[in-house]
């Protein structure tokens, strides 16, 4: 049977789970629930602190595991990343009172608070900067109010955590990190076809989120024009109207493109164009 860490508690956990019950899995129904089996699918969930899901999958206690990117180059782990998930986008950035460090040089021998203590030496160390690591749990942020650190290293999505603390960025970007699926390097061979099974819903699941499905009416002769805008996931599929030389046009449209992509449709001369959400997706 499959076994697939998921995030148990923090910011991976309940869009974790939501991601595999769309991907028709059974997860657990009570939030302390530690293991659950789904054995329609045979796979075993494992509900563990993000943290740790990097050294599970690494060691091979179980194959699959969500977690952070961050979370992952924070660990010795053989882990490694099989796709992003698309969500729980951040970056991860140093910060310290305005104006007192601007730059990586000046942060030379200051002291530097971070819960990420590996992410963070590794890329120093390349950088050639050496500083004082001050490792906390959390809620880095108030190490410098608090007198214990110069500056801090952390998780920035909105900036408002940043902010409040009376913190400004400096200096360059540490890491892009966002929701992965990580999978030990040695799955055994008779586990292949899970693991398949399973990344190829969880791409359907964001499919089903990327894209809308687009309907609308057309002059068959402007039907090239019109595939020209958008082809959609492989062509568009047009079928005949009662209406002599019109057509009835289906395509998939990038979610972010659809008040764009009607705009040229109906300035083509599209009628009836109609939107839809997808409720899943096999592509
Ligand atoms: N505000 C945020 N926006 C996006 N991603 C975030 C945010 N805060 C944390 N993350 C991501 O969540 C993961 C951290 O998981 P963790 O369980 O530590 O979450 P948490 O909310 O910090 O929980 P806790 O602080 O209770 O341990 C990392 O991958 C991190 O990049
Ligand atoms: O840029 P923002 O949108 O403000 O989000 C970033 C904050 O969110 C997380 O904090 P969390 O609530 O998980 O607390 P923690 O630092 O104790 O983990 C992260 O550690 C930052 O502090
Ligand atoms: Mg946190």
């Amino acid at each position: 049977m499959l076994r697939v860490a998921v995030p148990n508690k923090g910011a991976l956990a309940e869009t974790a789970a939501q991601m595999l019950a769309e991907a028709g899995y059974r997860g657990r129904r009570d939030s302390r629930t530690l293991v659950s089996v789904d054995n329609r699918n045979e796979v075993e969930f494992f509900y563990l602190r993000p943290r740790d899901i990097a050294t599970y999958v690494g060691s091979g206690a179980v194959d699959l595991g969500i977690t952070g990117l961050d979370l992952l180059l924070d660990s010795v782990t053989a882990a490694e990343v099989l796709q992003e998930l698309q969500f729980a986008d951040s970056t991860f950035r140093f910060a310290a009172p305005q104006h007192t460090i601007t730059n990586l040089q000046e942060l030379a021998g200051k002291r530097l608070a971070t819960s990420y203590p590996k992410l963070v030496g590794d890329f120093l160390e390349k950088q050639g900067v050496a500083v004082h690591l001050v490792k906390l749990e959390g809620a880095v942020e108030s190490a410098v109010r608090l007198g214990i650190a110069d500056a801090v290293a952390d998780v920035v999505s909105t900036g408002s955590t940043l902010r409040a603390a009376g913190l400004s960025i400096f200096g360059p970007v540490i890491l892009e990190s966002t929701a992965v699926l990580i999978s030990n390097p040695e799955i055994a061979a008779d586990k292949a076809t899970a693991v398949t099974k399973l990344t190829k819903r969880i791409n359907g699941v964001l499919a089903a989120r990327n894209f809308v499905m687009m309907e609308y009416d057309l002059e068959e002769r402007k039907l090239a024009a019109a595939t020209a805008v958008c082809a959609g996931a492989q062509a568009p599929t047009v079928s005949p109207l009662a209406t002599p030389g019109w057509v009835a046009v289906k395509v998939m449209v990038p979610v972010a493109e659809t008040a764009e992509v009607m705009d040229q449709l109906a300035d083509l001369g599209a009628r009836a164009i109609i939107v839809t959400a997808i409720h899943a997706a096999r592509l």
